[in-house]
């Protein structure tokens, strides 16, 4: 490759020329791309600021869905691939220096035009910031030929490679409520559209194409299937309430995994929901999603907005619960790729273990699981979080296990045929269930603890009972994970020795 020259025009030109070019009229498909371009920069910032300040307002998905985005699925992808190649990106527009600070203060949209420009089909490129850059094209793809150079790459594909992110390219599933609908008529009714199959582990699961979008399909509106990943819709059968029995979901905001135990209890016996987030959109989501059931007279949905470690086990309104599930606050780790986490510029530099944060949320979740311990006449407690890490997972649970085996609890086996199974750091972790994100989609951890003689385990499937002579059992988390863990190149928060390296540790109350 020769010598690149970048080409800089006389700023005061390009201003005039941008002017005379807003007046031109949009034909339909420039227009709807011109306004796809700006909704995608309007959440790209709030995407970018939220990953800046480690402090997201929403995960990308959910800003994406939201009602008032109009065009979802080129929103979708104008996000997802402009931050598949922000890096390079910036870079380019760093050493092609062509903004101006009226520029700068638009960059979400300009990061997607670049890359509609340098990457993508760059058609309909109209509007003043689209024929801005497409008059300094020439140096952006300048910057970008310089950039491969100094990366030894032979092309884009291979520039872009060195920034790959996981593809997450997991099938779609859908959990049915059979609250309002039975598994066969959602399956009959999906099946017009879609190839559809049953899951066989879990009865009221369905699994459908990835990237399958049923955001608007009528079922979904009418509350009928929730799009509900399998780890997540693994917690409440690993309860499995009985009809009739009382339940406590301790940490119930939003909602599904109440919904869904109300579903398991087949609407017969009592549900007490705690939530105590004073956000009101939570607040107002979580009865959103009970309502429906609150009045029915044969099942009670209690929705309290009340903190669970304020309420007195001893009480006699709880004398008579027998099931918990408790849910708690988590780091999210294991959920961070189905919510597009992976793309934030964050976690590429590899920078989302705040250990601080950790150490602060293990602490909550032992003293909720102590707490739940308490209730006098509880058979079973389901403890889960949506977090990759030993010390939100394994940690937690051999911290307690003492406690609850002086009230007569054990660890049980919620789903033997399983593989997935908790990390060996102690005596008996192979009853405890992890769900792997690149396979399952999600990072799940779920730990049951039974009383009295729950050594079978409540969850039973015709596949279960089949497969539970023959397995063996297999302690494992993605398997590159695992062997780094194994061998000592992964600490208990998840992340390289190195980078924790004695700076974090863990609170003395949980060593
Ligand atoms: C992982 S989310 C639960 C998700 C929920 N189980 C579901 O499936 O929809 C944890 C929830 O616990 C709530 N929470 C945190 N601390 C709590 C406490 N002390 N008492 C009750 N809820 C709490 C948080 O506000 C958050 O909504």
């Amino acid at each position: 490759m020769g010598r690149i020259h970048v080409q800089k025009k006389n700023p005061k030109a390009i201003e005039n020329e941008e002017k005379k070019g807003t007046k031109t009229k949009m034909s339909g498909s420039e227009r709807s791309a011109y306004f796809a371009r700006r909704e995608s920069a309007k959440i790209l910032k709030v995407v970018l600021e939220g990953d800046a300040k480690r402090c997201a307002l929403a995960s990308i998905k959910s800003l994406i869905y939201k009602p008032s985005v109009r065009n979802k699925k080129a929103t979708f992808a104008i996000i997802c691939q402009t931050l598949k190649h922000l890096p390079i990106i910036k870079h380019v527009l760093d050493s092609s220096s062509i903004l101006n600070s009226k520029w700068k203060r638009q960059e979400e949209l300009i990061y997607i035009i670049v890359y509609d420009i340098l990457f993508g089909q760059a058609i309909s490129l109209v509007g003043d910031a689209e024929k801005y850059l497409v008059r300094h094209k020439e140096a952006l793809h300048s910057s970008l030929k310089q950039l491969m150079i100094q990366r030894k790459v032979k092309d884009v594909k291979q520039l872009v490679a060195l920034h790959q992110v996981p593809d997450v390219s997991l099938p779609r599933y859908v959990r049915v409520n059979t609250l309002k609908l039975d598994v066969d008529s959602a399956l009959l009714q999906l099946r017009e559209k879609y190839s559809v199959q049953k899951d066989d582990l879990l009865s009221d699961l369905l699994i459908l194409p990835p990237g399958t979008d049923l955001h608007d399909h009528p079922l979904v509106k009418n509350g009928s299937i929730f799009l509900q990943g399998k780890a997540s819709s693994m917690v409440a059968p690993a309860l499995s309430p009985e009809p009739g029995w009382e339940v406590l979901d301790a940490c119930a905001a939003p909602g599904n995994k109440t919904v869904h135990l109300a579903a398991l209890m087949k609407r017969k016996g009592r549900i007490i929901a705690y939530c105590s987030y004073n956000v009101t959109m939570i607040i107002d989501h979580f009865h959103f999603v009970l309502l429906p059931f609150k009045l029915n007279s044969s099942s009670d949905i209690q929705a309290l907005n009340e903190d669970f470690l304020n309420i007195d086990p001893k009480a006699p309104s709880y004398s008579k619960i027998q099931a918990i599930l408790l849910d708690p606050s988590c780091s999210g780790s294991g959920t961070a790729a189905t919510r597009l986490d992976h793309l934030l510029p964050s976690k590429a530099e590899g920078q989302d273990t705040d250990i601080e944060r950790l150490n602060k949320l293990s602490a909550f979740q032992r003293k909720a699981l102590e707490h739940a311990l308490l209730f006098p006449a509880v058979e079973r407690i389901v403890y889960s979080t949506c977090s990759i890490h030993q010390i939100e997972n394994e940690d937690v649970i051999q911290s307690v296990l003492p406690l609850a085996e002086s009230y007569g609890f054990k660890l049980a086996n919620p789903f033997p045929e399983w593989e997935c199974r908790g990390l060996p750091v102690f005596e008996g972790s192979e009853n405890l269930v992890r769900t792997d994100p690149a396979k399952h989609g999600e990072g799940f951890f779920i730990a049951l603890f039974a009383r009295k003689d729950e050594t079978t385990t409540p969850h039973n499937s015709t596949r279960t009972r089949n497969l539970q002579k023959k397995k063996s059992i297999v302690p494992f988390i993605r398997p590159n994970l695992f062997n780094m863990w194994l061998y000592g190149q992964l600490n208990r928060h998840g992340c390289m020795d190195k980078c924790c390296s004695g700076r974090h540790r863990r609170d003395t109350t949980t060593d």
